[in-house]
C-alpha cells in the first residue's frame, strides 16, 4: 500500500479549499470551508480503510454483514474529527482563518437515512465495530429523500421533503464499477430438477460507498449504501418523437426505488415499492457479498464460517429465501442443504412486539413481484414443519407472508434488544417457536456510541471526566465508575453541577436565537425526545403538565420548582393520533406559557424537526430523561442510555431498558413509577379501567376536562374530544391507570431537584454506573453469542 505522509490539518485544508474546490480564503463560502476540512479529515480515514480492508484480506478473517433499511447516521465531520483526535487542530486551523468551528460543522446536513431507534442502533453499531477493530460492512439503501423535514403551522405538523443531497456530501464514494441487476415479477420456468426464474422487469443497484472510522482511527470499515439506476435511463426514440416525459422515464422510474425513505417506524404500510426496497437492498447486499467471498474463498459451503449476516429486523428478511434461491437455483446446491448454509450464515434482531409493527404481506402482492421467493418460503416451511411435526403456526397463513417467522425459522440466532424484551419474544409473539428452539432466542441489551453521545456532545463533562480518570473510558465505557469516589467529594460535585448548567446556558440561548424561545436555564430541564407514539405516552407527559399548571394556578406560592417541559419528535404522516398529540401540546404551550401567574414555574416547547444533530443538544443539557411508556411495550429504548450516561436521572416505568438502566445506576437514582408489563396486562382486564382511574383522580379528571371543553383550543372547542375520548374510553396504552403514580413520581423529582448536591450526586451515579450501556459491550456481545467474530485490533 502506498505510503503518503500525513501534512499538518491547516496545510490539507487550504489544499483542498485550493484544487478540490477551487476557492482560494478570500472567496470561500462556509461550504466551501466544510467541505476542504471534511476531505482534509476524510484523506486520514481513507489511510485508516485502506490499512484495515489490506489486514482483513491477508488474514483471511470472518465478516460481519449489517443489512438495515436505515442507517440514521446524523453528521460525520464532527464524528470523524473527534475520533482522530483532532478537535484542537481542526479548531485552530480554521481559527487562522477567521472561521467558527462550531458555525463550519453545522452547516453539514444530517444524513436522516432512518425513522428512529432502529436505524440510530444501526448507525452506532457501525461505528462501534470500527473502534473495536471487527471487519464488517453495513448494507443500506441511498434515499434520495431522508426522514421528512418537521416544521409547525399553527402548531400542527407540517412535512415537507428532506433534500441533504441539495448540498455536497464530503463522506461517500460512487462505485460506478460496483453495480447489480434486480429483478421483480416475471415468471417461473420448472424444468425437472433445475428452476429459473425470469424477471419481467430490471433495475440496477449502485454502490455508494462510507468510511466509517472508529476511536483513535485505528480501523476504518465500510458502509455500501445502493442507489437506483436504469439499466437503459434514457429512451431516444421518444426523444425523437418529442416525448421528452417518456424518453426520461426509464431513469425516473428506476430512481424511484432509492427515491424516498418510509416515514413509518411502527406501522407497516403494505406498499409495493416498500417490498421493492426491501429486495432490492437484499439482493444487492447478497451478491455483493458472495462475490467478495467467492474472489477469497471460493467453496459456498463454508459461507457461515467466513460470513455473518444480521438482519436488522425483517425488513431484509427475504434473504433467506434469496439465499437459498442463490444457492440452489444458480449454484446447483440441494435444497435442505442450501436451507441449512443460509441458516448457519443469517441472524436476525426483533425490535418490537407491536403487532401492528410485524411485517406480513399480500400473498399475492408477495407473489407477483417474487414468484420464485413465495416457492422458496412454502419449501422452508414444509421443511421447518416436517423437521417439528407439532408445529401448528405457520410463515404462510391467512393469506399472508409473516416475515417474523420466517426470520426466526432462517436464522442460526434470534435476538431481542434489551432483558425484558427477550423474555417478552419468548412468551408472546415467538412463544411456540421458542418451544421448539429452545436456544435460539438470546439477548444483547442496546447499546450506544459513548464517542457521539458523550465525547463529541458533551465535551464539557468529557473533559471534566477524562482529568479525573484520564481517557480509557472512551473505548471502555465502564471506567466510568472509577468516577464514584469523586462523587464523594463537594468540590467535584460542584464542577460536575456548573458542567450540566453550562449546557444548559448553551441550549437556551440556541433555543432563544434559532426558535425564539427564552427559558432560564436554572429551570429544571425535563426532556421527552423520541418518535411520537401512543405507547410512548407523550400524551401522558401533557396531561401531567396541564395537572400541574392547574394545581400551581390554585396555589402559585406554594415553593414550587421551575420546570421547562421540552418535547421534540416526529409523527409518521399517517398516524392522525400522534398528529394530534403534537397539536395539543403547542397548543396547551401557548396557553400556560403565556399565564402570568404561572410561567415562572412551568414552561412548554415543542422543538420542531428532531433529528441526530437535535438530540446531541439537547441531551447534555437535560436534567431528566422522561422514558414513560407503557411497559411491555418499548423493546429497549436507547435515547434512555443518553441521557443517563450524561447526568439526567430518569423518570421512568420497568419498561425495555430502563429495568437494566435502574439495576445499574441504583433505585436511589431513578424516579420509578407505574405498573410493570404484568399489572398492565392484568390492568387490561379490568372493566372501564380508565373511567376508574379518572374517578379515584380529581386532577386527572380536571386536566382532562379542560382539554375536552377547549382550554387549549377556544376557536376549535372540540378539537380534542377525539384525544379524550380515547382516554376516557379504551385507553389502550393506560395512560389514565398510570397517571396518579406519574404524578407523584414528579413530585419526588420536584423535592430531589431542589436540594442541588443532592441532585448533582444522582446525575453523577447516572454517569459513572451507565458504562456498560456502550453499543462497544453491545456488538462484543454479538460477536461472542452470535457471529463468532474476532477482533482485528489487538487489545
Ligand atoms: C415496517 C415499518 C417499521 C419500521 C421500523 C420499525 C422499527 C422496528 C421501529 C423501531 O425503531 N424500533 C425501536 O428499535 C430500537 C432499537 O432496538 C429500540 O430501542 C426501541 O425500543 C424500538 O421501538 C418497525 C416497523
Amino acid at each position: 500500500m502506498i505510503q503518503m505522509k500525513t501534512p499538518p490539518l491547516r496545510d490539507a485544508i487550504l489544499r483542498h479549499l485550493t484544487y478540490s474546490f477551487g476557492k482560494d480564503p478570500e472567496h470561500a463560502i462556509l461550504e466551501d470551508w466544510r467541505m476542504a476540512l471534511s476531505y482534509a479529515v476524510r484523506d486520514r480515514i481513507v489511510d485508516a480503510w485502506f490499512k484495515a480492508t489490506e489486514r482483513t484480506y491477508d488474514t483471511g478473517a470472518k465478516r460481519v454483514y449489517y443489512l438495515s433499511m436505515e442507517f440514521l447516521i446524523g453528521r460525520l465531520l464532527e464524528d470523524g474529527i473527534v475520533n482522530l483526535e483532532l478537535v484542537d487542530e481542526a479548531k485552530a486551523a480554521l481559527a487562522e482563518f477567521s472561521k467558527d468551528y462550531n458555525e463550519v460543522l453545522t452547516d453539514e446536513p444530517d444524513a436522516a437515512l432512518g425513522n428512529g431507534g432502529l436505524g440510530r442502533l444501526a448507525a452506532c453499531f457501525l461505528e462501534s465495530l470500527s473502534t473495536i477493530g471487527c471487519p464488517a460492512h453495513g448494507y443500506g439503501i441511498r434515499y434520495e429523500h431522508g426522514l421528512f423535514r418537521q416544521s409547525f403551522v399553527d402548531g400542527r405538523q407540517i412535512e415537507q421533503p428532506e433534500l441533504w443531497l441539495g448540498q455536497r456530501h464530503a463522506w461517500e464514494f460512487e462505485r460506478p464499477e460496483v453495480r447489480y441487476r434486480i429483478g421483480f415479477g416475471g415468471h417461473v420456468d420448472t424444468r425437472g430438477e433445475t428452476v429459473r426464474w425470469y424477471p419481467s422487469e430490471e433495475v440496477e443497484a449502485e454502490a455508494f460507498d462510507t468510511p466509517v472510522v472508529g476511536w483513535k482511527g485505528r480501523w476504518a470499515n465500510t458502509l455500501r449504501l445502493w442507489s437506483g439506476r436504469a439499466i437503459h435511463p434514457f429512451d431516444l426514440d421518444a426523444f425523437n418523437h418529442g416525448d421528452y416525459a417518456k424518453a426520461a422515464a426509464p431513469e425516473a422510474l428506476a430512481r424511484t426505488i432509492s427515491r424516498v425513505l418510509y416515514p413509518d417506524d411502527t406501522t407497516e404500510q403494505g406498499k409495493e415499492l416498500r417490498l421493492k426496497q426491501e429486495y432490492f437492498l437484499t439482493g444487492a447486499a447478497l451478491r455483493d457479498i458472495l462475490r467478495r467471498f467467492n474472489n477469497q474463498f471460493g467453496d459456498l459451503r463454508r459461507l457461515p464460517e467466513k460470513v455473518a449476516i444480521q438482519l436488522n429486523d425483517t425488513h431484509p428478511a427475504i434473504a433467506g429465501p434469496e439465499l437459498i434461491r442463490i444457492l440452489h437455483d444458480e449454484r446447483g446446491i440441494p435444497f435442505d442443504e442450501s436451507m441449512e448454509i443460509a441458516r448457519n450464515t443469517l441472524s436476525y434482531t426483533n425490535h418490537t412486539l407491536l403487532p401492528e409493527a410485524l411485517e406480513s404481506w399480500g400473498e399475492a402482492l408477495f407473489g407477483r413481484l417474487l414468484p420464485r421467493h413465495i416457492q422458496i418460503i412454502d419449501q422452508i416451511d414444509f421443511t421447518h414443519a416436517q423437521k417439528n411435526p407439532t408445529r401448528t403456526q405457520s410463515m404462510r397463513s391467512d393469506h399472508q407472508v409473516k416475515m417474523g417467522q420466517l426470520s426466526f425459522v432462517m436464522a442460526h440466532h434470534v435476538n431481542g434488544v434489551s432483558a425484558l424484551h427477550t423474555e417478552l419474544m419468548k412468551t408472546t409473539v415467538f412463544e411456540e417457536l421458542h418451544h421448539l428452539h429452545p436456544d435460539r432466542i438470546v439477548n444483547e441489551t442496546n447499546g450506544v456510541t459513548p464517542r457521539r453521545w458523550l465525547l463529541a456532545c458533551n465535551p464539557r463533562l468529557a473533559g471534566l471526566i477524562t482529568e479525573g480518570i484520564g481517557e480509557g473510558w472512551v473505548d471502555d465505557l465502564e471506567q466510568l465508575e472509577k468516577l464514584e469516589p469523586y462523587i464523594e467529594d463537594a468540590g467535584w460535585l460542584e464542577r460536575y453541577a456548573r458542567v450540566k448548567r453550562a449546557n444548559k446556558v448553551e441550549l437556551s440561548n440556541w433555543m432563544g436565537q434559532a426558535h425564539g424561545i427564552h427559558v432560564d436555564p436554572d429551570m429544571l430541564f425535563d426532556v421527552q425526545i423520541k418518535r411520537m407514539h401512543e405507547y410512548k405516552r407523550q400524551h401522558l407527559n401533557i396531561l401531567e403538565a396541564i395537572a400541574h399548571w392547574q394545581e400551581i394556578r390554585e396555589n402559585p406560592d406554594a415553593g414550587w420548582t421551575p420546570r421547562l417541559k421540552l418535547f421534540a419528535g416526529k409523527a409518521a404522516p399517517g398516524y392522525f393520533f400522534a398528529k394530534d398529540i403534537i397539536r395539543l401540546i403547542n397548543d396547551a404551550a401557548v396557553v400556560i406559557n403565556n399565564d402570568p401567574v404561572t410561567n415562572k414555574y412551568l414552561k412548554i416547547a415543542f422543538l420542531p424537526n428532531y433529528n441526530v444533530s437535535l438530540a446531541e443538544r439537547l441531551v447534555p443539557a437535560a436534567d431528566l430523561s422522561e422514558q414513560i411508556s407503557t411497559a411491555g411495550k418499548e423493546a429497549s429504548g436507547t435515547g434512555n442510555m443518553k441521557f443517563a450516561l450524561n447526568g439526567a436521572p430518569t423518570v421512568g416505568t420497568l419498561d425495555g431498558a430502563n429495568v437494566e438502566i435502574r439495576e445499574h445506576v441504583g433505585a436511589e437514582n431513578f424516579f420509578l413509577f407505574g405498573m410493570t408489563a404484568e399489572e398492565v396486562m392484568e390492568r387490561r382486564t379490568v372493566e372501564s379501567h380508565a373511567q376508574k382511574a379518572i374517578e379515584a383522580d380529581p386532577r386527572l379528571a380536571s386536566a382532562l376536562n379542560a382539554i375536552r371543553d377547549g382550554r387549549f383550543s377556544p376557536s376549535e372547542p372540540t378539537r380534542y374530544h377525539n384525544v379524550v375520548g380515547n382516554l376516557e374510553g379504551a385507553d389502550y396504552f393506560l395512560v389514565c391507570s398510570d397517571f396518579t403514580d406519574y404524578w407523584r413520581a414528579q413530585r419526588e423529582v420536584d423535592t430531589a431537584f431542589a436540594d442541588p448536591q443532592g441532585w448533582a450526586r444522582m446525575a453523577a451515579f447516572n454517569t459513572a454506573r451507565s458504562g456498560w450501556f456502550s453499543s462497544d459491550r453491545t456488538i462484543r456481545g454479538y460477536m461472542a453469542d452470535i457471529w463468532k467474530a474476532k477482533s482485528l485490533l489487538d487489545r
